[in-house]
C-alpha cells in the first residue's frame, strides 16, 4: 500500500474513534461475533483494512471472532475442476466431490489468508472450523442438499481458551455429523450458531451490499421479525440474503443482543457500526 493512501487510512480510523469514546467502556469485555462474506473479502488492502479494525477491537479489550465464508473462491475452484454447483434457497447442494473442494477452499486458502492478515497487523490469530475440539457437530435437516449441515450443538471452549489468551479465533464453517462425516455449513448460519452459543453482544454480517433492501431498493436502517417474514415471502429477500436475515432472526431469539447486515467493503465498516450513533447497515434486534 502507498504511504499516502496508508495515511487516509488511519487518519479515517482515528476520526471513527475520536468518536467513538463514548462507546469503548460499553464494549470492554464483550464478544463480537463478526461473519466475513466471500464477496466482503476484497483486495489484500480491503483485508489489511479489515484486519486492522479487528486487532483494533481486540486492544480496546473486545474479544472478536471471525466466521468467514468464501463462496466466490469455491465457486473459482470447483469451475476449474469442472464440478457443477447449484443452489437451494442460498445453501450449495454439496456432493462428496463437492465437499473437498469445500474444505480444502475454506480451512485452507481463504482461512489463512484471514489468519495472516490479523497477524501482518499485530493481531494473534489461530484459524480453525467447526472441527475443531468439537465446536460444531450439525444434525442434516435436508438430506437433499448432501452433506450440508445445521448446527446442533456447540462446544465454545475452545474459543474461551483463546479469548484467555489475546488470541482471535478465525472458524471455516466446517462441521461434523453425527456419524463422523464432514459437512458443508452457510457461513451466516455457522456465525449465527457461535454468536449464539456464545450469547455475543453483536453479530455483524458483512457482506457486499448496503444493507436489506426493501421492494424500493431502499436501504432499511431497523427490520423487525413480521418484516423479514413478509418480505421473505414477497420475494425481495432472495438469494444469499435469504440465509442472513434467518440468521439474524435465530441470533437475536436466541440471546443476541443485535445483528447487523453491513457492507463490508466500506472503509472501516465494523468500527462505524460498533462505534458511531449512525451506525451502519440494517440492525435486527429481539
Ligand atoms: N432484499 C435484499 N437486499 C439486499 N440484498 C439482497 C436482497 N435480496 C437478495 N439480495 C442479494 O444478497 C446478496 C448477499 O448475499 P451473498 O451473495 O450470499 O453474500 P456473501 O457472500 O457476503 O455471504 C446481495 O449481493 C444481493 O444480491
Ligand atoms: C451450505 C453452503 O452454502 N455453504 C457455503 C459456505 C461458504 C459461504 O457461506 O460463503 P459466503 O458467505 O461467501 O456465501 C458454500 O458452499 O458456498
Amino acid at each position: 500500500m502507498k504511504k499516502q493512501d496508508m495515511n487516509r487510512d488511519w487518519i479515517a480510523t482515528a476520526e471513527t474513534l475520536s468518536s467513538a469514546l463514548p462507546y469503548l467502556q460499553r464494549y470492554d469485555d464483550a464478544i463480537v461475533v463478526v461473519k466475513l462474506g466471500g464477496h466482503a473479502m476484497g483486495s489484500d488492502e480491503a483485508m489489511d483494512s479489515f484486519a486492522r479494525d479487528i486487532v483494533l477491537l481486540r486492544q480496546v479489550g473486545v474479544n472478536p471472532v471471525i466466521v468467514h465464508g468464501g463462496g466466490p473462491m469455491i465457486n473459482a475452484m470447483l469451475e476449474k475442476l469442472q464440478i457443477q454447483s447449484t443452489f437451494v434457497n442460498g445453501k450449495r447442494v454439496t456432493d462428496a466431490a463437492t465437499m473437498e473442494v469445500v474444505e480444502m477452499v475454506l480451512s485452507g486458502v481463504v482461512n489463512k489468508r484471514i489468519v495472516h492478515a490479523l497477524n501482518r497487523q499485530g493481531g494473534r490469530a489461530v484459524g480453525l472450523s467447526g472441527k475443531d475440539a468439537n465446536l460444531i457437530t450439525c444434525d442434516v435437516p435436508n438430506p437433499e442438499l448432501g452433506f450440508v449441515g445445521q448446527p446442533a450443538e456447540m462446544d465454545p471452549t475452545v474459543l474461551k481458551n483463546l479469548f484467555d489468551k489475546d488470541m482471535v479465533p478465525v472458524i471455516a464453517p466446517i462441521g461434523v455429523g453425527r456419524d463422523g462425516a464432514t459437512l458443508n455449513i452457510n457461513g451466516d448460519t455457522a456465525a449465527g450458531a457461535i454468536a449464539q452459543c456464545l450469547k455475543a453482544d453483536r453479530l455483524l454480517l458483512l457482506t457486499d451490499v448496503a444493507g436489506v433492501k426493501n421492494a424500493d431498493g431502499d436501504v432499511m436502517t431497523e427490520l423487525k421479525a413480521a418484516d423479514v417474514e413478509a418480505m421473505t415471502a414477497e420475494g425481495v429477500i432472495a438469494g444469499g440474503m435469504i440465509p442472513k436475515t434467518e440468521t439474524a432472526l435465530l441470533a437475536v431469539r436466541g440471546g443476541v443482543r443485535a445483528c447487523t447486515i453491513v457492507d463490508g467493503r466500506v472503509q472501516n465498516a465494523v468500527l462505524l457500526e460498533l462505534f458511531t450513533d449512525h451506525g451502519a447497515g440494517s440492525m435486527i434486534r429481539a
